[in-house]
């Protein structure tokens, strides 16, 4: 007989087709009675899971999580109840850094408004607007974890001026730390935003922030809507306080605030930045190896017991 693996939150169609094939699948309905028996649970980094749902699972030993934020796993709790939380971090790094750049680019060279401006058939009657340059500026990178690392490579490779900021320094990485995120704006032509979410890092970038950025200042979001107030951005973006930005998150997903929508010197991605052939065919296969190695009594990359 096949396991049963219980399914927290709606998944892809990919993972969905490669868990079929080896599990009996079983969604989850909230409102119903334990369900002991169930070994196996899987979710998605934005969905999460809470206290409440491992309580109504006598059984769990193993949470499978697509993707690399934790912010919305009680880990405590699971931590607490033997409950492994498997995810899928390192799969995704280089493909979501990419989109950082090419959402920099995008939003400094104004790629989606000059095709939309050939489109519209404007060319003949008028001139595109002046992007701003990418080399020699100085980029600023919010987060230096997995993913900012990447970033901040790829921005040292296309000869930006390269500094971060964090909740700690880390002396074994190459770039200068500035404790203080206003500061880190102010010296920095793009802001990137690669720190995980999560309640340190409600918000950060605020009204301040984006004053300290500028009238030529570009802002990439590649993390959580959340890290950002967005009513402040709106109003920056608005009335000029920056000059553009590339957005892959937004505080509500996929409702986000309509008037993005009316702005040109926004790009919007559609939370897009893992979302390649290659990754995901590796996400796939991450979390089956993960639960073949869980069945085993292999080890795997476990969030709840520390191994971050
Ligand atoms: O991996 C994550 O945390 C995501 O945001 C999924 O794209």
């Amino acid at each position: 007989m096949t396991e049963t693996v219980l399914l927290l939150s709606a998944i892809p169609a990919d993972l969905r087709a490669a868990l079929a094939a080896r599990y009996t699948l079983v969604e989850d309905k909230p409102a119903e009675a334990p369900r002991p028996g169930i070994r196996i649970a899987v979710t998605m980094a934005l969905a999460g899971a809470t206290e409440a749902q491992f309580a109504r699972l006598p059984d769990l030993r193993l949470l499978s999580s697509q993707g690399a934020g934790l912010e919305r796993i009680d880990l405590a709790a699971a931590a607490r109840r033997g409950i492994a939380v498997a995810y899928t971090p390192d799969v995704m790094t280089e493909d979501v850094a990419d989109a950082a750049i090419g959402l920099m680019y995008a939003a400094a060279r104004r790629v989606a408004e000059a095709d939309r401006f050939v489109r519209a058939g404007r060319w003949a009657q008028e001139r595109m607007g002046l992007g701003i340059s990418l080399h020699r500026k100085a980029a600023g990178i919010v987060g230096l974890g997995r993913i900012g690392q990447a970033i901040a490579r790829r921005c040292a490779g296309l000869g930006m001026d390269v500094a971060w900021t964090g909740p700690r320094p880390k002396p074994d990485q190459p770039w200068p730390f500035l404790a203080d995120i206003r500061a880190l704006a102010e010296r920095s032509d793009v802001l990137i935003l690669a720190t995980p979410g999560g309640g340190g890092t409600d918000r950060l970038v605020d009204a301040g922030v984006l004053a300290a950025l500028g009238p030529r200042g570009v802002l990439v979001n590649i993390a959580r809507g959340s890290v950002v107030d967005e009513e402040a951005l709106i109003v920056a973006l608005q009335d000029g306080t920056i000059a553009a930005a590339g957005l892959d998150v937004f505080a509500r997903e996929p409702a986000l605030d309509a008037r993005f929508l009316a702005l040109d010197n926004v790009v919007l991605a559609p939370h897009s930045a893992s979302l390649t052939i290659e990754t995901r065919a590796a996400l796939v296969a991450r979390i089956l190896a993960d639960m073949d190695a869980f069945r085993d009594g292999r080890a795997f990359l476990d969030a709840a017991s520390g191994a971050v």
